[in-house]
């Protein structure tokens, strides 16, 4: 796929800027142990970048899980309150919104999360996610209707910047097979970056790019500037 030139920039953040994804598997298998049921990797797939309402309810179902959604939210809450806290950045990711941010390129986040779960990830980052224009928090912003796959929080994220830019002229990083459908149904380019039990061959040759990790983006690729050193 030929990369196109590009003057806006979209960030997912669970797994992709926060190192959150070994945490939601931790919390969510320990809500899963009393019941002998396993949380694997092929579900966590399925639902990596859903609205939290809409995970809950496939988890819930695949697994047989006796007990109502009301119910694992509250379990799965109680872990992610010890746990997301003490959240920690992703490799590549502070120096890359930092060098966009200061060169003025438009940067915004737009994530599967709710606001509750937001701001217990976020407490020890203030700063760095005061750098962006905008989050669309799509667990439970009241315009996005339908979460990733569906276009909409991509679609939504970019009508959010000041310039209303097309979506064609938006490059979005994602680590959630959810996510890059859902950046590319929105017409955008999107770059891969897969967690280690990822099968590559899923998305190989269908979408502009995949790296395995922030660190090794060329931001001069897609005609952003080039890190200084
Ligand atoms: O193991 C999991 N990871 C992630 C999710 C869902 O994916 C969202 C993360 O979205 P994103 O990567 O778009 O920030 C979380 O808020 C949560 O709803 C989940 O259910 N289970
Ligand atoms: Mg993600």
């Amino acid at each position: 796929m030929a990369n196109k030139n590009v003057s806006h920039v979209i960030f997912d953040m669970d797994g992709l800027l926060l190192d959150t994804e070994r945490l939601y598997t931790e919390a969510i298998q320990n809500v899963c142990d009393p019941f002998n049921k396993k949380y694997t990797w092929e579900l966590k797939q399925k639902v990596m970048g859903k609205k939290e309402s809409e995970s809950v309810k496939i988890i819930i179902e695949e697994l047989n899980l006796p007990i109502p959604d009301k119910q694992f939210l509250e379990e799965v809450h109680q872990q992610y309150n010890i746990l997301f806290p003490a959240v920690e950045l992703l490799p590549g990711a502070d120096k890359l919104v930092r060098h966009l941010h200061k060169h003025n390129i438009p940067i915004a986040v737009v994530t599967g999360s709710d606001t509750a779960s937001f701001e217990l990830k976020s407490q020890n980052h203030k700063a760095f996610f005061s750098l962006f224009h905008h989050l669309v928090l799509t667990g439970d912003d009241p315009e996005v209707r339908h979460g990733k796959p569906a276009p909409d929080p991509y679609l939504i994220g970019a009508r959010r910047f000041d310039d209303g830019v097309e979506p064609s002229k938006v490059l979005v990083f994602e680590d959630a097979v959810n996510g890059v459908e859902s950046a590319h149904a929105a017409g955008m380019q999107c770059i891969w970056v897969p967690h280690r039990e990822h099968d590559r061959a899923i998305l190989e040759g269908k979408t502009e790019l995949i790296l395995n990790s922030l660190v090794e983006f060329k931001p001069e690729e897609f005609g952003l500037p080039a890190f200084e050193s």
